[in-house]
């Protein structure tokens, strides 16, 4: 036994295409065929080349001369046959490649005597190969079938039944229950051998005493994988298969003479033959058109090593004798057909139970791995629960203080306005609220103010919605960082502003404490001071002062000459009615009651028709229960040296000047006036024809000294109160300077705001509400305003004071009266000497007059919203509220 290298074992490349190995083989004349004296007609002039020798002498229509991959003349051997090509094939199954060798040729020309010699070579080589193999374990299993009239048959079973053909989707057709034998060694192979042979049909024929008479198929399987000792622990497996085919005789069914029952084999040999060589052809000739395995048993299941996965050798056996020549160019001719079909040979491989373990061990690793890493990110997830639950706990105790907070503002907020008398049902988060009580959309009809939510979240502010929407655009500053919407002409909402933070932004740092407690302390001073101040202004158009007397074309007016800056416009009365003031005020206060029966107090100055100017008497009413007189000189002569002045001494001047209600009241003597003192109502007298235009403020009560003596709580003597009201008076005026607020609010504030004690809860706000103005201010549009204003007094400059008047006033002011716009230039000069107090009190008296500084009872405090006096119980928050805010108008 020839020992096999691994060079003859190598395999060519996976997966491609290679014809399939032909050879042909001619055995030598046999002893019947010489004594017939039949004649050789082939002759193997080369390794691969056969040729007719009789060509010369019998001409015919086939080829003489012949090519295949291998030739093999009479003195051949069938292991040089085996060698020369036919190994490479059969041992390429050792690399996991189907492969296959086939005998072909008419009966007697030597197939089973080339096959059984080729089959021994093979598996001796393998066992041969395996042997060598130290790395790799092998496994042979051995079946052998025949294929006898169209039926399968198992040669290593004694049971004759036919076995099925499976399709099987990987595998092709395999033989149902076909019996595969481990092959253990060569004398087991031999063993087996001899059983299939004996097993076989074979028969007499004429041609061939032992013919046989079925198709064999002897097959290996050969399965492959790493030994234990390749220290390869995931190799794969080979498996492939070998076939060992040995074919039934070719031959007419003439030639052999045969009738009856070798008559029917031949005719199933001849079509299993027939079939095998019409599957070739179309192989050869239309590899990728229909191919007919399945019309015998032969071909379907050799249709792999065919046309598929395989490596096939086939092996054509002649007879040399003459005649057999038509049989021998047949054979041929198939020879030729077959070496052009073409296989594809591809390696089998299949996972090994250990590999497959092994690779399920390491994928239960790997999932092990993974559950484990989630195990920690849930971990990781759970804990950042658990934080922001804890976060969550933390928001929810900060809201619950916050709520504590907002509740305890909203009582302490409660506490005050309840003190001023003001309807607490109409606080937002009064269950009583308007907003609650289902208006349309849920806004008051005509409300001043009410948040757009119900919480404290939004501020909603309507301002002076009794009036026309011209009076409340842009009359409000509001400080730039607030967001500000305009849900309609006059309705503004501050988004995300509490009624805290409202009252901190707007009145000052924890004003709402602050307030509170000055509120607190100015209440248990006087027993009746407001919590809430109004302010209302009143700029008027030159020619609003003298006749106009409605409220629309107060409107109109105002948008002429003051766009949007001007507020509201002072009810003008008319000319036959000015004279009852009383009734005119009452009057107002009953048109401004507004649709839930709040009554809103008249905030408009009462200006007397120009008949009327005449008396040219401003009366300031101060409610407040401390003053009970104040004159306030505005006629031009006291722009001039004073007349009749009283005189008095330094020190009781100095002390007048630090304490203007005293000295005020010192002079109520003096001049004359006429008062109706009647119970808790103001009434003015007419003015007497004096040169000198007088202001008397008469107190609705006489003056109470223990009142007096509790506003004065607080400060050692009454001169230190006056010292600290001057230096907060002198913060005003240089405040109101700085913040460009309207002269008429200095005026009107300047001339009500005379140093009672009482009157430090209105300092404290004013100061309050310059210095945020101070913060948030507009410059640009406040001194828009604040021009627009003084040129709207040097207009009036010249009807309010006659021509003799101006030229005192100039010459006092020290502008030249041969200029020009010296009028302008006054007005230009009003309010703009701050640390100069006569000049202060000079450009109050003229703003004043210009402006008709006049209607005692109504047009000082309660006019900016700062009447101490006790709030009527009809006077409704929406209305103190309108009127504190209308304190940021500048
Ligand atoms: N190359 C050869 N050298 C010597 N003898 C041979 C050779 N080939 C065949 N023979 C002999 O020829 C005879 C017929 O051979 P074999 O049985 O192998 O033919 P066969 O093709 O198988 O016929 P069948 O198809 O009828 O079975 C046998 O006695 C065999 O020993």
């Amino acid at each position: 036994m020839m020992s096999t290298s691994e060079d003859e074992i190598t395999t060519p490349g996976d997966g491609q295409e290679e014809k399939i190995f032909v050879s042909v083989r001619v055995r030598p004349m046999n002893a019947k065929e010489i004594a017939n004296n039949d004649s050789s007609d082939w002759d193997c002039v080369s390794n691969n080349t056969i040729i007719f020798k009789n060509a010369l002498t019998e001409r015919s229509m086939y080829p003489n001369a012949y090519t295949f991959d291998r030739v093999y003349g009479c003195d051949s051997t069938t292991r040089q046959v085996y060698e020369e090509g036919i190994k490479r094939v059969a041992l390429s199954a050792l690399n996991g490649f189907n492969s296959s060798v086939f005998a072909y040729g008419q009966t007697s020309s030597g197939k089973t005597y080339t096959m059984t010699g080729v089959t021994q070579y093979a598996i001796s080589d393998i066992f041969d190969h395996i042997s060598k193999q130290d790395h790799r374990e092998f496994m042979l299993k051995f079946s052998a079938i025949e294929i006898y009239n169209e039926c399968v048959k198992d040669l290593l079973s004694a049971d004759a039944t036919p076995l099925r053909l499976l399709d099987d989707p990987e595998k092709g057709t395999v033989v149902d229950k076909l019996t595969e034998i481990h092959l253990e060694d060569w004398t087991h192979l031999m063993e087996l051998l001899a059983v299939c042979e004996a097993q076989r049909k074979i028969g007499e024929t004429s041609l061939n005493e032992m013919s046989s008479r079925s198709h064999q198929i002897i097959r290996l399987m050969i399965e492959s994988s790493p030994s234990e000792s390749s220290g390869i622990d995931s190799g794969s497996i080979l498996t492939a298969t070998v076939n060992f085919i040995d074919l039934a005789g070719s031959e007419r069914a003439s030639q052999t003479l045969s009738t009856g029952k070798r008559l029917k084999e031949g005719a199933h040999i001849n079509r299993s033959l027939l079939t095998l060589g019409t599957v070739i052809r179309k192989l050869s000739k239309e590899p990728n058109g229909h191919i007919p395995y399945r019309d015998s048993k032969l071909t379907r299941i050799l249709q792999n090593s065919l046309g598929g996965n395989a490596k096939t050798a086939i092996i054509c056996t002649l007879s040399p004798a003459h005649t057999h020549l038509e049989q021998s160019r047949n054979t041929l001719l198939f020879a030729v057909c077959a070496k052009e079909v073409r296989t594809s040979a591809q390696v089998n491989v299949v996972m090994s139970e250990k590999t497959l373990v092994k690779q399920l061990q390491q994928q239960m690793a790997r999932l092990e791995y993974e559950l484990k890493n989630m195990s920690g990110s849930t971990n990781e997830s759970e804990a950042i629960i658990r934080e922001k639950e804890l976060q969550i706990q933390k928001m929810e105790q900060e809201i619950k203080e916050l709520t504590q907070e907002r509740d305890l503002a909203r009582s302490r907020l409660e506490e005050i306005l309840r003190a001023a008398g003001v309807d607490q049902n109409s606080l937002p988060w009064s269950d009583s609220s308007p907003r609650d009580r289902g208006s349309p959309s849920g806004h008051l009809r005509d409300s001043s103010w009410e948040p757009s939510t119900p919480d404290t979240s939004d501020v909603a502010v309507k301002v002076n919605a009794p009036l026309p929407p011209i009076a409340s655009v842009n009359t409000y500053s509001f400080p730039k960082n607030h967001k500000l919407r305009n849900a309609n002409e006059d309705h503004y909402v501050f988004d995300n502003i509490t009624p805290r933070e409202f009252m901190n932004q707007y009145f000052g740092p924890d004003s709402t404490q602050e307030w509170d407690n000055t509120s607190q302390k100015a209440r248990t001073k006087t027993d009746s001071v407001d919590s809430c101040i109004e302010v209302e202004e009143c700029i008027e158009k030159d020619d609003a002062y003298d006749v106009i007397n409605t409220h629309d074309q107060d409107k109109n007016q105002n948008e002429v000459d003051f766009g949007t800056h001007v507020d509201q416009s002072p009810r003008v009365l008319p000319k036959d009615a000015s004279s009852d003031v009383n009734n005119t005020h009452d009057q107002d206060q009953n048109q401004n009651e507004d649709d839930f029966g709040n009554l809103h107090v008249d905030q408009s100055p009462q200006v007397l028709p120009k008949d009327a100017s005449s008396t040219r008497t401003s009366n300031l009413t101060k409610s407040t229960s401390c003053s009970a007189i104040m004159k306030v000189d505005v006629s031009p002569s006291s722009l001039v040296p004073e007349k009749n002045v009283v005189t008095e001494s330094k020190s009781e001047s100095d002390l007048k000047k630090l304490c203007p209600q005293d000295s005020q009241r010192s002079t109520t003597n003096v001049e004359e006036k006429e008062i109706q003192h009647t119970d808790g109502d103001i009434s003015v007298s007419s003015p007497s024809s004096k040169t000198r235009e007088e202001v008397v403020v008469v107190s609705s009560k006489p003056e109470s000294i223990e009142s007096r003596g509790e506003a004065m709580e607080g400060f050692d003597s009454k001169k230190e109160w006056c010292l600290v009201f001057e230096e907060q008076r002198r913060k005003i005026i240089e405040l109101w300077n700085e913040c460009s607020i309207p002269l008429l609010h200095r005026t009107y504030f300047f001339l009500l705001i005379k140093g009672d004690p009482s009157d430090s809860v209105y300092i404290e706000v004013e100061l309050r509400r310059l210095a945020f103005l101070k913060e948030t201010l507009d410059d640009v549009a406040s001194a828009r305003a604040l021009n627009l204003e003084r040129a709207m007094l040097s207009r009036k400059l010249l009807k309010k004071f006659t021509s003799a008047e101006r030229q005192v006033m100039f010459a006092k002011w020290g502008i030249d009266l041969e200029s020009r716009n010296r009028r302008f230039q006054l007005s230009q000069l009003l309010w703009t000497k701050t640390h100069d107090i006569e000049h202060i009190r000079d450009s109050a008296e003229i703003v004043a007059k210009l402006v008709g500084f006049i209607e005692p009872e109504k047009t000082p405090k309660e006019l900016f919203g700062l009447s101490v006096a006790p709030k009527q119980e009809s006077q409704s928050l929406i209305s103190t509220w309108r009127n504190s805010l209308s304190l940021l108008r500048y």
